[in-house]
């Protein structure tokens, strides 16, 4: 490994990829890579510093290095931040294999991986063996980070030693960086949140009203609780920001597009149709099938979950509505 303590390579140039190499290259990064895929798009990007797809107002800084050589982004920088979608990160990590002596890889992908239902840290220990790593995880939209508007969020590491630069590279006037231990919680709040964003959009569409979406919220929080929990997450965990704090930003933003996708269903369109119309990801998709598979192999009563499974399967929202509703009454603990 090469470059200054304060280096950072960006792996996958999505949305939250560009942007998180831009926020690092306005806050306290020496040096920012960006890997991404494809050769056209990396030209592009180094043509224009402006990604042909995703982010159209967002201009790249002239320091982020774009390559799609993942031997020389990998030897650029001590600190690689994974930001490629869930269902790929495996494929990538197995290319770059485990990081060297005093490399800190933080992943910032928020689902499970089909179809085991794997958190992204334990797919890396899977891939790597017994390195730390972590994650990060908030209410963080792209769009708003890129348009430097400020934000907080939640960096679990395994290794809380690492801390220092990570908060160096990514802190800032836009970002306050919140450290964590618990790298179970911080991963389960940020895939999980994106069934009840998928629910909530399913709502709005609807027209259901705030009262029904409150209860939405935090009945769905208190599910999402029962599940993290029971997978090792702290209860805490799932009540800050990259639990109830991601829940809210993606429940109630347009932005976000898994609220979007539940918006689509619940107007009546088809997932297959909803899914092509767009070259972005919905990682509430695949997670909220492998935590409904989960939560049930555990005896776990997961009514939100298996509603909204129920609606991306072809059930009209309002029946699911109908059924929720004539649950046998529960205590509100339960
Ligand atoms: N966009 C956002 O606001 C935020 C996204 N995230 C998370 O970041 C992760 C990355 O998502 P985005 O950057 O939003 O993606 P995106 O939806 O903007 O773009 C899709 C990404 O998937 C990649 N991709 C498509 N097919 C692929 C394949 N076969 N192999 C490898 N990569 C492939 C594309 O190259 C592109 O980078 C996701 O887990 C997401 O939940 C986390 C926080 C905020
Ligand atoms: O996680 C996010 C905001 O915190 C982004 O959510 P979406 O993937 O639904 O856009």
């Amino acid at each position: 490994m090469s470059g200054p303590a304060k280096a950072v390579t960006v792996f996958g140039g999505g949305s939250w990829g560009l942007t998180l190499a831009a926020l690092a290259a306005r806050s306290g990064a020496e040096a920012v890579t960006l890997w991404v895929r494809r050769e056209a798009v990396a030209d592009h990007l180094r043509r224009t510093r402006r990604h042909p797809d995703f982010l159209p107002q967002l201009r790249l800084p002239a320091m982020v290095e774009v390559t799609t050589d993942l031997g020389v982004a990998a030897d650029r920088a001590p600190l690689w931040l994974l930001a490629v979608p869930s269902q790929y990160l495996r494929g990538v990590a197995v290319r770059l294999g485990p990081p060297p002596p005093g490399v800190s890889a933080v992943s910032a992908a928020k689902g499970l991986e089909q179809p085991r239902g794997l958190r992204m840290t334990e797919v890396l220990h899977e891939l790597w063996g017994p390195v730390a790593v972590g994650a990060l995880s908030g209410p963080n939209l792209a769009v708003e980070v890129a348009a430097g508007k400020p934000a907080a969020t939640v960096l679990a590491l395994e290794d809380p030693g690492a801390f220092g630069p990570w908060s160096q590279v990514l802190g800032g006037a836009n970002l306050r960086v919140y450290l964590q231990t618990d790298v179970v919680g911080v991963e389960l709040g940020g895939a999980l949140k994106n069934i009840l964003a998928l629910a909530a959009g399913m709502a709005d569409a609807q027209d259901l009203g705030a009262s029904a979406k409150a209860a939405l919220i935090t009945r769905g929080l208190h599910e999402m609780g029962r599940l993290a929990v029971s997978l090792g997450a702290r209860v805490d965990t799932l009540a800050g920001l990259a639990g109830l704090g991601d829940v809210v930003v993606t429940a109630f933003s347009v932005h976000s597009r898994n609220h979007w996708c539940g918006f689509e269903l619940g107007r009546g369109r088809r997932l297959t149709e909803v899914l092509a119309s767009t070259n972005m990801v919905v990682e509430g998709v695949e997670t909220a099938r492998v935590a409904q598979r989960m939560g049930h192999e555990r005896g776990l009563s997961l009514p939100i979950t298996d509603e909204v499974v129920a609606i991306l399967d072809g059930k009209p929202v309002q029946r699911a509505l109908r059924d929720l509703m004539a649950r046998t009454l529960v205590p509100e603990r339960d």
